[in-house]
């Protein structure tokens, strides 16, 4: 059961504070769409005006092709999971999951086989009699997952749901939400301001800054080819260089950037405009390390980060400015050298400053 969730020119005020700007957003029904963004872009605002739990100040919602614009939360057809599990304490487990169709008046059988199933589902089967304050926060999690699953929901909204849980508590809980998702077939809006969780979880991520959408799209479109500086900047780790055009723009058959110092080569199909200023994206992955004056630039290594897989070098270029690259293992970057970097045009990408 899932739903096409769309917003139309949905924007919210309050008072001279723009909360959200005029947004048009769909979701395809059973899609995972996350919104991403720093503190305050406006993310929980488009979710709980989607819930109905804020009443937006201009546009419309529409769910199934329904307008649902001025329809009560509860009758949206919408379940919630928050951060706060929210949990009843004086409720066993079972009967906070039984809560929402005893509310919704579902017969004793149906109750009962739908709470079996959603904690099955959660696998938290087990877990029945027990009282939320017997169970770890993972847990407690699951329930308050179970409790809105139960009811099946065509569209799920969760705010942060993972923000209170450790690291690995939380990686286990990615892997369980995207099953969890493919199971339900439920169309899912997910807000978070944790960029890898965005990237593993969705089917595309809606990146959100200053009160509007900035970018959307797959989880490889922003990596790879991210539409704007902040973009680039906010997903992944970025190098940005900035310079401008060498003159006449084409050097051999490559256009080149004056950046940092040196003269780095761009796509051949970057979309130039000659008298502005443009920054290149180098992902720290794409640099390739080889002898001084062998590649584009050189660079002096100021630091070497182990990170286990892999390692990172610190390395300041020509011009003073900085710039991380990864390196395999195998090689020893020493602190102090002097080396050459290289790289594929085609992995880079060039963008307005
Ligand atoms: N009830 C309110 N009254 C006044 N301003 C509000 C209210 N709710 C939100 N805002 C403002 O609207 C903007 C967007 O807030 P919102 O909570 O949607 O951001 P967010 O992206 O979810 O941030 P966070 O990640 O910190 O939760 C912020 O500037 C915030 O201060």
């Amino acid at each position: 059961m899932s739903a096409k969730l769309e917003a139309i020119g949905l924007g919210k005020r309050y008072g001279e504070t723009v909360a959200l700007e005029p947004t048009d957003l769909t979701v395809q029904a059973g899609e995972f769409l996350t919104l991403l963004g720093p503190s305050g872009s406006g993310k929980t605002t488009l979710l709980q005006m989607i819930a109905g739990l804020v009443a937006p100040t201009s546009g419309r919602i529409e769910i199934a092709g329904q307008d649902v614009t001025h329809v009560d939360p509860g009758k949206r057809g919408i379940g919630m999971v928050f951060q706060s599990y929210a949990l009843f304490p004086h409720m066993s487990v079972w009967d906070n999951v039984a809560y929402g169709l005893r509310m919704r008046s579902r017969s004793r059988d149906e109750v009962r086989t739908a709470v079996d199933a959603a904690l099955a589902m959660v696998r938290m089967g087990e877990f029945g009699k027990r009282f939320p304050k017997e169970l770890s926060g993972g847990q407690q999690q699951r329930i308050a997952l179970a409790r809105c699953f139960a009811y099946r929901p065509s569209v799920i909204l969760l705010d942060e749901p993972l923000g209170a849980l450790d690291k690995k508590l939380r990686e286990h809980m990615q892997a369980e939400i995207r099953r969890l998702h493919k199971e339900l077939g439920a169309t899912f809006v997910y807000v978070t301001h944790d960029q890898d969780e965005a990237l593993t979880l969705s089917d595309r991520v809606c990146l959100m800054n200053d009160a509007r959408i900035e970018q959307i799209g797959t989880p490889s479109d922003l990596y790879d080819r991210p539409a704007t500086r902040f973009a680039a900047s906010f997903i992944g780790h970025s190098n940005l260089l900035e310079g401008s055009l060498a003159d006449g723009a084409v050097a051999g058959s490559e256009p080149i950037l004056l950046a940092a110092g040196a003269r780095l080569p761009l796509p051949r199909a970057a979309n130039l405009a000659p008298s502005s200023r443009h920054v290149l994206l180098l992902r720290p992955e794409a640099l390739e390390f080889v002898e001084p004056k062998q590649g584009f630039i050189d660079g002096r290594i100021d630091d070497v980060v182990f990170f286990g897989s892999d390692t990172h070098v610190q390395l300041s270029l020509p011009d003073g400015s900085g710039l991380t690259a990864r390196c395999s293992r195998t090689l020893s970057p020493r602190i102090g050298d002097l080396v050459g970097l290289t790289w594929d045009p085609y992995r880079t990408t060039l963008l307005h400053a």
